[in-house]
């Protein structure tokens, strides 16, 4: 019984908690799928932000430097040289003309000196002839043929951003006319700028916000970049040449900086190059991802806790007044009907109780007719069982009952040798007194001597009416002297009661046969023909006397 009433319990939890699980997975699952988006988003504006920086930075570099190779352009030394380089008839004058380089070159070297992004500037004339370097082996540069107005004040890139072998390091060149002071481009400066000091700047812009940034030529080569693990040998699989084309829009792919990346690509407006903002994948997508499951875990968890607290007290609730009639029942099987059950509740489980109790007062006042009448048997059957065996009127042990007493005084004495003696008795002439006096004296004399037989014998002896006037007492371990003292007793004293009616004595006299137990009797009717042959010596030898049959030996 005790684990279906626990069941209940655990169904109850168990239905409580799938019921709250389904529908929140399944809600759960939607959110997930509505929430990828929301990540994928908000990591992708972490991406434009880096790459809003580095567009802010890099013009700004880039901005400087122009600035810095305009001024040069302007500058006295670089104009004045070349104007008189190109005067006609200078040719000639050699010397001159080595001294004009030597000073430019110096002054080139002192520019150089002071400014870290140029790597090495050089002048041309007007026909793209190199006049001076601060380099030993200048790089050529192709100076546009006609100068736009734009170019003569911003200036050209003349080499795009390259990984530079010759510097080891990633470089862009630019390059700006020099006019006369007239107003004639008279040639032009070109400065080679180390892309490499912006990698300062990639590591500040780094820290703001959580992402790798690399530099990339048109042709994917990697010219800067802040991962450690990415440097200008790092070449790109076709996989991510292709992403690299996939202008402002966020991919999730295997990145340079991490085996799993989700990253942007920007076309740089300050120098023509590409740059590629990544994040990690796991530590960002799936970070968010983690978090989101975990608060999910979270939430269902707590929910549970709740819906199982809940079932389990509902449970309680059923199965405490349950197991309380359980119980009840369990005493009523046990006998107990002395039960009343509380009524808290007005429900189910309250009528149910109601009804237990109204059963249980019905059995128990069903026990107590039935317990009533079983009394009053039982006293009908002892009365019954009473009657049975003995004599009505004398209230003796009747004839019947003799028998069995007399059955089992013969078996006690073939098993323990035990003997006893049996005293017939008549009353004289008992058939005159009837006659004379009628029944009912003859009943009284009846009861008188029952009452002096019941009175001459031990609680071991028996006293039994045999018939009419005839009685027989069985006196146990008694030889035959004994019985014969105890009859001779019961005579006297017999006759000594005898009745008085109206003032003349009546009286009694019985006569008694006695004999005792042999071995050899097998029936009681044995000992009943003996004492009753005794009896009749009595009576022939004159009545009111007791004769013994003494034939043991
Ligand atoms: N009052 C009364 N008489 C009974 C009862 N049962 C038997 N009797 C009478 O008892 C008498 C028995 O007489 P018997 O034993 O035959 O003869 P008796 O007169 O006693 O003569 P002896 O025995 O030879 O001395 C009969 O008259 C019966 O009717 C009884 O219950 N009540």
């Amino acid at each position: 019984m005790k684990p279906d009433v626990y069941s209940i319990k655990s169904k109850l939890v168990v239905f409580a908690v799938i019921s709250t699980l389904l529908p929140t997975i399944g809600l759960g699952l939607l959110s997930f799928k509505q929430n990828e988006a929301l990540i994928n988003d908000s990591v992708t504006r972490e991406l434009r932000v880096l790459i809003d920086n580095i567009n802010r930075q890099l013009n700004k570099w880039s901005e400087e430097n122009m600035l810095a190779i305009r001024a040069l352009s302007t500058s006295n030394t670089v104009i004045e040289g070349l104007t008189v380089l190109q005067q006609p008839g200078t040719d000639n004058e050699l010397t001159d003309t080595k001294q004009i380089s030597s000073n430019m070159v110096d002054y080139l070297y002192s520019v150089q000196e002071k400014l870290d992004e140029i790597l090495e500037l050089t002048v041309f004339d007007h026909a793209g002839k190199i006049i001076a370097s601060s380099s030993n082996t200048p790089e050529v540069h192709k100076v546009p043929e006609k100068w736009t107005h734009a170019l003569l004040t911003s200036g050209v890139i003349a080499i795009p951003p390259v990984w530079n072998n010759h510097f080891a390091t990633a470089t862009v060149s630019i390059t700006f006319p020099v006019l006369s002071y007239d107003n004639q481009r008279i040639g032009a400066i070109a400065a080679t700028l180390d892309i490499g000091t912006f990698k300062s700047k990639l590591m500040e812009i780094k820290k703001l916000a959580a992402g790798e940034i690399t530099m990339l030529d048109h042709k994917g080569n990697v010219l800067l970049s802040s991962a450690p693990n990415v440097d200008h040998q790092t070449t790109l699989s076709s996989q991510q040449w292709e992403l690299m084309q996939m202008d402002e829009e966020s991919v999730t792919y295997e990145g340079l900086a991490y085996p799993q990346a989700i990253g942007l690509t920007y076309l740089s407006e300050a120098i023509p190059a590409v740059i590629l903002v990544e994040q990690n994948y796991y530590s960002s997508i799936q970070a968010a991802w983690i978090k989101l499951r975990d608060r999910f875990i979270e939430f269902v968890g707590m929910l549970v806790v709740i819906i199982t607290g809940v079932a389990l007290y509902m449970g309680h609730s059923i199965v405490t007044p349950l197991k309380r009639l359980i119980g009840a029942a369990r005493s009523i099987v046990e006998g107990n009907l002395d039960i009343q059950l509380p009524i808290r509740h007005k429900d189910e489980v309250g009528q149910l109780t109601d009804m237990f109790n109204h059963m249980t007062n019905s059995l128990r006042s069903q026990r107590t007719e039935i317990l009533a009448a079983n009394q009053a048997m039982q006293q009908q059957n002892q009365l019954l069982q009473k009657l049975s065996i003995t004599d009505g009127l004398t209230g003796l042990y009747n004839r019947n009952k003799l028998n069995v007493i007399l059955a089992e005084q013969l078996a006690r004495l073939k098993r323990h040798h035990r003997l006893f003696c049996l005293l017939m008795i008549d009353i004289d002439h008992f058939k005159n007194i009837n006659d004379e006096l009628g029944h009912i004296v003859g009943d009284k004399i009846l009861m008188m001597v029952a009452t002096v037989l019941l009175k001459s014998i031990r609680t071991i002896d028996y006293a039994a009416r045999y018939g009419g006037d005839e009685f027989m007492i069985v006196l146990t371990e008694t030889d035959l002297h004994a019985a014969s003292i105890i009859a001779e007793r019961i005579r006297a004293e017999v006759k000594a009661t005898c009745l008085t009616l109206e003032a003349h004595p009546l009286p009694i006299t019985l006569s008694i046969g006695i004999t005792q137990s042999h071995q050899t009797d097998t029936t009681a009717s044995d000992l009943i023909a003996r004492a009753d042959a005794a009896l009749y010596e009595a009576k022939r030898l004159g009545r009111d006397q007791v004769y013994c049959v003494d034939d043991a030996a």
